[in-house]
C-alpha cells in the first residue's frame, strides 16, 4: 500500500469511527490534561454539560478542591510518565484528548529545564499516545508562538514566527509536531492560538495575566499596579468564547478544515481602555504602572490577531465584546471573592 493510501485508510477508519459516534449519539470519552489551571476546570465544566459528567475525566499532578472533585471524575496524569497516560486511555477508553499542561509565558522564563520538559517532552508523550490510540487531539497554542519578526497588526494565520520566550519556542514545536504527525500518520491534531483568555479563575504565570488580576485587585482593594504600560495592546478573549471555540473546532468535520492550526480572537485592548471601561462599574479606584520583564514579552507579540481563516472555514464568531467581558468579570470576580474569598 502506497503512503498516501495508508494516510487516507487512517482517516477513512477515524471517520467513520466518529461519524458512527455521531450517529448513534455516542458522546466522546475526553481527558482534558493539565486540568487544575486557569483553563481545565471551566472547561470541564462546559464540556461535561455537552457530553455527559463522567465522559469528561479532568487530571493534573495537584491536589483537586473539595468542590473540583465532587464535580466529576478527577485523575492523577503526570505528562512526563507516559505508560501512565498509557493506562489512563486504556482504562477509560479515551477517544478525545485536550492536553493543557504547560508553564506559560512568564513562569517559562523562571525555570526554562523545567518548561522544557513539560512544554515538550510532556507534548512528545501526548502525541505518541495520541497516535498510539488514535485519538483525536487538541493542544491549545497562542499569541505567544509570535516574535517580534511577525507582523503584529494584524498578525496572519501563516507568517513568521520567531518567538523569544520558551514557551512561544515550545507551542511553535507543538504546531509543527502536530502538523506532521497528521501529515505523515493521518492523526486527528487541532490546535487554536488563544489570545490571552480572561476568567475569574487564578492564572498560571503568563504575560497576559493583567486584565485578570486587576479586577481581583480593583475590587478588593481598590487598585492596582498594572506591570505592562498603559498603552500595550494585546489580542484578549473571555473564556466562555474561548471554550466555544474550542467545542466547535473539536467538532468541526474534518472535511472543513484546510489547516490544523487556527488564530482565533475576540477584541484587542490596552490596560488604559481596560480600566476606561471598568469605571462605569467601579468608579473609585486608582491604577499605577510599573513595567516589569513582562513588557518585553509582550512588546514582541501580536497586538491584533488575524482570525478570518477560523471564521472562514468552520464559521468561528466571537460572541463577547469587551464591555460585556468587563460586566461579566465584575460579577463574577465578586461571586468568587464572596464564595471563597480568593
Ligand atoms: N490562559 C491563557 O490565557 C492561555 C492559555 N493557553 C494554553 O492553554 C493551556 C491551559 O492554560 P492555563 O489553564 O491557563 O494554564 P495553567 O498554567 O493555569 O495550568 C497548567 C496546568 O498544567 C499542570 N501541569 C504542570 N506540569 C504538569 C505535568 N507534568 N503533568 C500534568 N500536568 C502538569 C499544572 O499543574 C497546571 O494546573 C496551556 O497549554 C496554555 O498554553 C493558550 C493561550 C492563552
Ligand atoms: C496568551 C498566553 O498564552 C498566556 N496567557 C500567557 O500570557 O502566557
Amino acid at each position: 500500500m502506497t503512503l498516501l493510501r495508508t494516510i487516507r485508510s487512517v482517516f477513512t477508519i477515524n471517520a467513520r469511527k466518529y461519524s458512527s459516534n455521531l450517529q448513534t449519539k455516542k458522546p466522546p470519552k475526553i481527558l482534558i490534561t493539565g486540568g487544575l489551571g486557569q483553563l481545565g476546570v471551566e472547561c470541564a465544566k462546559f464540556l461535561r454539560g455537552k457530553y455527559g459528567r463522567d465522559n469528561v475525566l479532568l487530571s493534573d499532578i495537584i491536589k483537586p478542591t473539595t468542590e473540583v472533585f465532587n464535580d466529576g471524575p478527577y485523575i492523577f496524569a503526570d505528562i512526563l510518565d507516559f505508560k501512565g497516560l498509557q493506562k489512563i486511555v486504556v482504562d477509560h477508553r479515551v477517544d478525545w484528548l485536550i492536553h493543557f499542561s504547560a508553564l506559560l509565558s512568564a513562569i517559562g522564563e523562571q525555570n526554562v529545564p523545567l518548561a522544557v520538559r513539560v512544554n515538550i517532552e510532556g507534548m512528545h508523550n501526548v502525541i505518541e499516545l495520541a497516535k498510539q490510540y488514535g485519538l483525536r487531539i487538541f493542544v491549545p497554542s497562542t499569541i505567544g508562538a509570535f516574535g517580534p519578526d511577525s507582523p503584529r497588526n494584524p498578525t496572519p494565520n501563516i507568517t513568521v514566527q520567531r518567538p523569544r520566550t520558551i514557551y512561544g519556542v515550545s507551542k511553535v514545536h507543538a504546531e509543527l509536531l502536530g502538523e506532521y504527525y497528521f501529515y505523515k500518520f493521518g492523526l486527528d491534531f487541532r490546535c487554536l492560538r488563544f489570545p490571552g483568555v480572561i476568567s475569574s479563575d487564578p492564572p498560571g504565570g503568563g504575560t497576559t495575566d493583567y486584565a485578570i488580576a486587576i479586577f481581583h485587585d480593583v475590587i478588593r482593594k481598590g487598585r492596582y499596579e498594572c506591570y505592562l504600560k498603559p498603552d500595550t495592546r494585546l489580542p484578549m478573549m473571555h473564556v466562555r468564547d474561548a471554550l466555544r471555540a474550542l467545542s466547535e473546532f473539536l467538532e468541526a468535520p474534518n472535511e472543513q478544515l484546510n489547516r490544523r492550526v487556527y488564530n482565533v480572537t475576540s477584541m484587542s485592548f490596552t490596560p488604559e481602555e481596560l480600566a476606561d471601561r471598568m469605571v462605569k462599574h467601579l468608579p473609585d479606584f486608582q491604577i499605577t504602572y510599573k513595567p516589569d520583564s513582562r513588557q518585553e514579552i509582550a512588546d514582541s507579540w501580536p497586538q491584533v490577531f488575524d482570525d478570518s481563516e477560523a471564521r472562514r472555514d468552520w464559521n468561528w464568531k466571537p460572541q463577547v465584546n469587551l464591555d460585556e467581558l468587563v460586566t461579566l468579570m465584575v460579577k463574577e470576580v465578586k461571586e468568587k471573592i464572596t464564595a471563597n474569598g480568593f
